[in-house]
Parts: structure tokens; sequence; C-alpha cells
């Protein structure tokens, strides 16, 4: 294998040389025999600072590719005593071995599938970032990470998520749905409540503390707790978000059914099992925010910098987002500015899931009436 350094926040990481296995002058990380993907560097650098406040001692990064996330968990993170770097393919092995030497790693190399090194080894933080969906590896991190510990998620299979593909939603998330207008908050409250579905086989609480939209993927830190009690409280905040598709009125309930819109009569499209809770803890969005001054060095600093801040006004409002270009058209309206509407309604912010979305707790009449009125 043809291999370049690249240097991402504090690691010097040897990776696949793009120029090997470029096509016709394109290159896609998933061309390489091990996969390093640039696109994820805000992935890695938003975990970085996630596990500096919850400063676990023993992680498992269950899908490591080159290694990148352990060996700068390792180095970029306080209080790491070691990393468990597992891969089911060979290559990836050996380019792990040798970039935890280049970097000075204390961590031990699997060469196992994910499931079953973490049906081995217990850990206070895991990691799964997969190519894809993280549902089949859910079970197995829960059963790893002991009481009180974390869980961080990635998935990039947002066609599943956001309902594009009913089909894959239903097979990978056991999910029942048609799209909604406000897909992208709905996706991730969908994988949310898959991982809390799997958590509660185990007897374990999956508590979403971070969660955020970037790019092509999602990414949800889980705080894990013990206990069949808080797993079935949790479980009780699922739902299945309803939304009319001729006027946009939306409602929820716990039950899938058919619904007719009571405001105009239409069948109504039904997205769930989905967590209607909080996607946030405010104190760790806080905690974050503090964190990032330590962390100018980081290449994705602004960007960081911006998406959280955009994070903690948005916090404040529970309920999916309201697009202004799906309700606008219904209302025979102009799409209104969003600035606009957002102080209309007073308690309102933007949301980083979508540029023409906002987040309030006020109900459909109210954002009816400030769409009107702008
Ligand atoms: C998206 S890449 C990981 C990227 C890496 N975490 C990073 O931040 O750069 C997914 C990795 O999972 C590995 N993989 C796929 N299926 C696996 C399985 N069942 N068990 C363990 N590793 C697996 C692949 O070989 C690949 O290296
Ligand atoms: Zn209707």
């Amino acid at each position: 294998m043809k291999l370049t350094k690249i240097r991402e926040g504090k690691a010097e990481i040897l990776v696949p040389d793009p120029k090997e296995y470029e096509k016709e002058d394109k290159f896609d990380p998933s061309w390489a025999p091990v996969f390093y993907n640039p696109r994820m560097e805000l992935n890695r650098d938003i975990s970085v600072l996630f596990l500096n406040i919850i400063r676990p001692r023993r992680i498992v990064d269950a899908l490591s590719a080159t290694g990148i996330r352990g060996i700068r968990y390792f180095k970029e993170v306080k209080g790491v005593e070691e990393v468990i770097f597992n891969d089911l393919s060979k290559e990836a092995i050996e380019l792990i071995n040798e970039n935890i030497k280049i970097n000075n790693v204390i961590g031990e190399v699997f060469n196992k599938d994910a499931n079953s090194i973490l049906y081995e080894v217990k850990a206070d933080f895991v990691d799964i970032d997969p190519f894809g969906t993280p549902a089949p590896f859910l079970l197995a991190s829960f059963h790893s990470v002991i009481r009180g510990g974390y869980v961080g998620i990635t998935a990039t299979d947002l066609s599943a998520l956001v309902c594009s593909s009913k089909s894959s939603a239903r097979r990978k998330y056991d999910i029942i749905c048609d799209r909604l207008s406000f897909s992208k908050e709905v996706g991730i409250r969908g994988l949310i409540g898959k991982a809390i579905r799997e958590a509660a086989v185990v007897e374990k609480a999956a508590i979403p503390v971070f969660s955020f939209y970037h790019d092509y993927y999602y990414r949800v830190f889980f705080k894990v707790e013990g206990g069949a009690k808080k797993a079935d409280s949790l479980l009780s905040r699922l739902v299945y978000y309803y939304e009319c598709p001729k006027c946009g009125y939306r409602d929820k309930s716990v039950y899938y059914q058919h619904v007719t819109c009571p405001k105009c009569g239409a069948s109504m499209k039904a997205y769930g099992p989905a967590w209607d809770g909080e996607i946030y803890d405010k104190n760790m969005i806080n905690k974050i925010k503090e964190e990032l001054v330590h962390f100018n060095y980081l290449s994705t600093y602004s960007t960081i910098s911006r998406l959280i801040s955009l994070i903690s006004v948005e916090a404040e409002y529970k309920e999916p987002y309201y697009k202004l270009d799906f309700i606008s058209p219904r209302l025979k309206r102009n799409v209104p500015p969003k600035d606009k509407v957002i102080k209309c309604l007073k308690e309102a912010s933007a949301t980083h899931f979508d540029t023409v979305g906002i987040k309030t707790n006020k109900n459909f009449e109210e954002v009816i009436e400030c769409i009107k009125v702008n």
C-alpha cells in the first residue's frame, strides 16, 4: 500500500496515498484499501472536545480503519490511559500498528468483528464509526460500556433515516415512515429511538446528551445508565410524528395509526418510532463551549464555534423545526425571511438542521400567523 503522512489535530497519521487510488482524477476514500476521510475531521474534532468533558480512561474504537480516532483521543484527551483499536480488515490492522507506534499510543489492536470485541471488553467510552448504519453494533456497544459510561455513534445512511428509502428505514431501524418536511431532525430522532430500544434490551438507559447533523452524517453521544426503570422511562418517550402533506398541520402519538388531518381532512404522513425528548443536555452544551477555547489549534475551530452557538440557542426549543419553504406555499404565500418569522414568534430560533427551518415551542397556528404577516 502506498502511503502518505497527514496531520490532523495533534496526530500524524499514515493514510493510503489518494493519488494511487484515484480514478479519472477523482478520489473516493472508499476506493483505498484502508479508509480515511478528511471530511470527517469535524466529527473527530467534536468527539475530542466531548471526550475532554467526560474524561474516559479506557476507550474502545471498534471500527478504527487507520486508527486516527483512537490515536487522537489518546493524544488530545486528558486522562486517557488506554485505547483498544479494532478493525475487520488486515490491511487496516497493519496501518493501525504503524500509526500507534509513530504517535506513542498505549493500546491494544484487535482484528475481529466489532461485535465480538465489544462482548469481550469493557470501556467507559465506546466509539462506533461505521460505513453507513451503526445499527448492527448498537446492542454490543451498550453491552460493552460500563454503567455511567458513554457511547458515541456516527450514522451516514441518511437516506434510510430521513426516509428517502422506506425499506432501509424499516430494515435497519424498525422505522415505519413517510418523508416529512422536518426530515433532517426526525432522522436523528429516529436514530436515537433505535439506540434507546437496543440499550433497553440489556436493561440500560441510553440518554442522548449531545447530537448534531453535519455535511452528510449524524453524530450522537449517549450517557449510558443502568436500570430497567430508567430504560422504560426513555421508551415511554418514543412517538410517531404525523404531518399533513396538504396543509402542514402536525401531531404526534405513541401509536402508529392512520390519521386524518383535523384541519383539512387529508391523510397524514407518519414517521416513527422516534425519540421525542431532549437531544442535548444543556449543561453539556455549555461545557463544550467552555472547552472549545482550549482548541483553537483545530482547523475546524470556527465552524465548530458557529455550530455550537446555533445549537445552544435552538436547544431551548424541543419541538422539531418548521420548514418555511414547505408551509408557505401551502398558505399561498412567498417564503418570508427567516429572521422576520423568528422576530414575530419572539421565542424561536434558526436551526443547524435546515437553513430554512425555525425552531419554536409555539403552536402550529402561531407559526402560520407569523408566516402570513411577513
Ligand atoms: C468508516 S471506517 C472507520 C473510520 C474511522 N473510525 C475514522 O474516523 O477514520 C469503517 C471501518 O470499519 C471496518 N469494518 C467494517 N465492518 C466491520 C466489522 N463488522 N467489524 C469491525 N470492523 C469493521 C472497515 O474495515 C473500516 O475500516
Ligand atoms: Zn391538513
